[in-house]
């Protein structure tokens, strides 16, 4: 048997829509694969309940046939669901690298992301790696046609979940077909920005690299209280705001010392607006990792 965690992560950072992702230090999935002739799946933990255990609706099923791999596939949930905390890509993050291991076929952490990214397109319909890219490789993650560069970066961060689901299919379809010039040239400006924070390790830059005006705005609004929660961080101290992946959590950066009151301070924002709410006060952290074979 071989056991691997992988972590949730959170995508676009507002500017980097498909492209920029960051591996979360907590929470996680713990994925654990049997040999066998066929693939079964069995699932525990976190939303479970929702989750469908035919390997042809799992991710983690199209992972395990990408690498012709069968096996007793056990998924121990530690990242809900419809959370836009990458639940799907920590489940499929997680089988790449365990049934790589089961069966010796030898792909590195990084040929591993086109395999796990099969699993994103039973999901969401298609193959986007900005969720798989840092939960098998940890750090800040730039995922293009070209490949996924890496940046080791330490920054302080707040995940707010509130009770509500959307699914990363139906917060793509609101996703708007084109953009002005202007609001291209601010997202590439702020792109670039959050880029340089993350190798310099400073949250203020990759807060103020985190606005974006095409995406970011039509999800927003499938987010009871977005706006007000927004506020409340920024007030708290957080030097950016935006929805995680696609919604419903709210990422907020900010320095380490100011993560409980940023945290404080948007769950009662959550609260005012009648949604319960959890907080993870995190940072970015490691990629998937096998801790048992
Ligand atoms: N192993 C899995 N882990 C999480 N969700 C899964 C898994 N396999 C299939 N799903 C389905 O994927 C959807 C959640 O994925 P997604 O909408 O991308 O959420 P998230 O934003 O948390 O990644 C749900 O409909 C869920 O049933
Ligand atoms: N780039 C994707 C990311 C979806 O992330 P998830 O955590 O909501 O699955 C998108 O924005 O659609």
């Amino acid at each position: 048997m071989v056991t691997v965690r992988a972590p949730a992560t959170s995508a676009n950072l507002g500017s980097g829509f498909d492209v920029f992702g960051v591996a979360l230090d907590r929470p996680a999935d713990i994925v654990h694969v049997e040999r066998a002739d066929r693939t079964t799946i069995e699932v525990t933990g976190v939303g479970s309940q929702y989750i469908p255990t035919d390997p042809d609706r799992n991710v983690v099923g199209a992972v395990a046939e990408a690498l012709d791999a069968p096996a007793h596939i056990r998924i121990d949930k530690g990242v809900r669901p419809s959370s836009g905390l990458g639940s799907s890509a920590a489940s499929s993050a997680a089988a790449a690298l365990a049934l790589n291991e089961l069966y010796d076929r030898g792909h590195s952490h990084e040929e591993l992301v086109p395999i796990a990214a099969e699993g994103e397109a039973v999901v969401s319909g298609e193959a986007h790696a900005d969720n798989v890219a840092p939960a098998l490789l940890g750090g800040f993650t730039v995922a293009t046609d070209e490949g996924v560069t890496t940046v080791d970066a330490d920054i302080p961060l707040v995940a707010c979940l509130p009770e509500i689901a959307v699914s990363t299919r139906d917060a793509r379809r609101v996703v708007p077909s084109d953009a002005s010039i202007e609001d291209m040239v601010h997202t590439v400006g702020r792109a670039a920005t959050l880029a340089v924070g993350m190798c310099r390790r400073d949250a203020d830059l990759v807060g103020a690299g985190m606005d974006d005006r095409v995406v970011t705005p039509a999800r927003a609004e499938l987010i009871t209280g977005y706006h007000e929660v927004r506020e409340a961080a920024l007030g708290a101290g957080a030097s950016g705001v935006t929805v995680s992946g696609a919604g419903p959590s709210v990422l907020a950066v900010c320095q380490a010392g100011d993560r409980t009151r940023v945290a404080g301070a948007m769950l009662e924002a959550f609260d005012e607006a009648d949604v319960a709410a959890r907080a993870y006060k995190t940072r970015v952290g490691r990629g998937a990792e096998v801790f048992e074979r």
